[in-house]
């Protein structure tokens, strides 16, 4: 496959660009390939070059790129403005959507990322319960600020903390195993009456795909309960991906807080956090707890939100659950035909295979992968017309437009990289 442009516009990227990117997860060797455009389950490179996407911009576009719907609203709000700075109508429509789907929301805030949401949720819950201490799960990536940049996962997985959070940042964030319900004990019994919050995504999706055990969600709920402390879901992924009303829906687990971003947007930059009542009134102004954004609630992201919402209807969520059931019922076929035991993890419209022959249910089990092979892996895939986002520790998720004809044109690929990566 030629990809000439691409290797030019990286080269020169790199002189302009740290790392030739935006963001670190989207650098990979030799070079990654440069977007021209993309439209349905496809995307395509400066090259000519089309791919079957996976990666999805990391999850938002569920609906597929370019989706006509989302392009007829943001045209029509492109001509009525792009940011007011003062409220509209249009924000109250889509926060009633959230309330109206999602178990936990009786009110919204949005902001501009997960990253903001987050961060946002981590200091309501610490204004709310005038605690410092939270807990978070190892490898979970709850965005790029300071107080979660600890045993992250995504592009952080297996990195020291960065240089520049200063440890006072840290010191306060308490790692416990995922799918560890003794751990969680021990560390909550350790810190009696101190720990403001507990932040886990409800199935990690920055790890690969690790679903909760059985229960474990339930039991999270319940040991929050009864130690007051706050539950926040974070739904950056798993939010309208996993059904109507996110993870939490889905899981039957209504926690205190939850925080949204990537689909919830349309397309477009978006976070939002959400809850009960009284701990969203917590944020200013109509408490004391402050939380803001030039472009928080701006129109073009609150469209995009509102179409998503159109599209995604009970048809859709069927189309995404069967697509990602055939998926990996085929990619299981194939590792008993190759007779590879590696591990295929997943829920619903997200997926993902592991190097490895462990059953993989935390970060620990997550590392004990070949992940120079997973790269490999990677690049046939590429080369074969597959784009799945280029790291063991990130998922593949599918959209409503991903047809059985582009999943048996990727399980076709996913054997021929199979059989050249792995040697027996
Ligand atoms: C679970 C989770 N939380 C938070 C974030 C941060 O969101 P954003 O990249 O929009 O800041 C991400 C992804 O980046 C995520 O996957
Ligand atoms: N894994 C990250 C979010 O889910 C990837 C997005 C990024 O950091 O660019």
């Amino acid at each position: 496959m030629n990809r000439e442009r691409s290797k030019q516009l990286y080269e020169e990227s790199v002189n302009y660009l740290p790392g030739g990117v935006n963001s670190p997860v989207r650098a990979y060797k030799p070079y990654p390939f440069f977007a021209k455009k993309a439209k349905g389950s496809k995307i395509y490179d400066v090259d000519e070059n089309e791919y079957i996407d996976y990666c999805l911009g990391y999850g938002p576009v569920v609906f597929g790129h370019a989706n006509e719907q989302i392009i007829k609203d943001a045209t029509n709000q492109l001509k009525l403005g792009t940011d007011y700075g003062v409220p509209s109508q249009k924000e109250l429509e889509l926060a009633q959507e959230v309330v109206e789907r999602v178990p936990c929301a009786e009110m919204v805030r949005f902001t501009n990322s997960g990253t903001e949401a987050t961060m946002s949720a981590i200091r309501l819950a610490r204004g709310v319960t005038n605690r410092k201490k939270i807990i978070k799960f190892e490898g979970a990536y709850h965005g790029a600020h300071d107080a979660v940049l600890v045993k992250s996962g995504s592009g952080a997985i297996g990195k020291p903390d960065s240089p520049g959070i200063p440890e006072e940042s840290t010191r306060n964030t308490l790692l416990v195993p995922f799918n560890d319900e003794d751990a969680l004990t021990r560390m909550i019994n350790d810190n009696k009456g101190e720990i403001a919050c507990i932040i886990v995504e409800p199935i990690m999706g920055n790890i690969g795909c690790v679903p909760p055990k059985d229960g474990f969600l339930q039991f999270l709920r319940e040991i929050t309960e009864e130690n007051d402390i706050i539950l926040i879901f974070d739904e950056v992924i798993t939010g309208f991906r996993l059904s109507r009303g996110g993870a939490q829906e889905y899981y039957g687990i209504t926690p205190d807080l939850a925080t949204f971003g990537k689909i919830i947007g349309g397309g477009f930059p978006i976070g939002a956090i959400c809850g009960r009542r009284e701990l969203m009134e917590q944020f200013a102004p109509s408490g004391g707890i402050y939380q803001a954004g030039t472009f928080s609630g701006n129109p073009m992201s609150i469209t995009g939100g509102l179409s998503a919402f159109k599209i995604l209807d009970m048809k859709a969520y069927k189309t995404l659950h069967d697509s990602g059931k055939y998926l990996r019922s085929g990619m299981s076929d194939i590792l008993e035909k190759l007779d590879i035991n590696y591990q295929i993890n997943g829920v619903e419209s997200m997926t993902q295979i592991y190097f490895t022959d462990v059953d993989v249910y935390d970060y620990k089990t997550a590392q004990t992968s070949d992940t120079e092979g997973f790269l490999k892996y990677f690049h046939v895939l590429l080369d074969n017309g597959v784009f799945i986002a280029p790291s063991q520790y990130e998922c593949a998720f599918l959209s409503i437009q991903h047809t059985k004809e582009d999943i048996d044109k990727t399980l076709n690929a996913i054997e021929i990289a199979l059989k050249k990566v792995v040697k027996k």
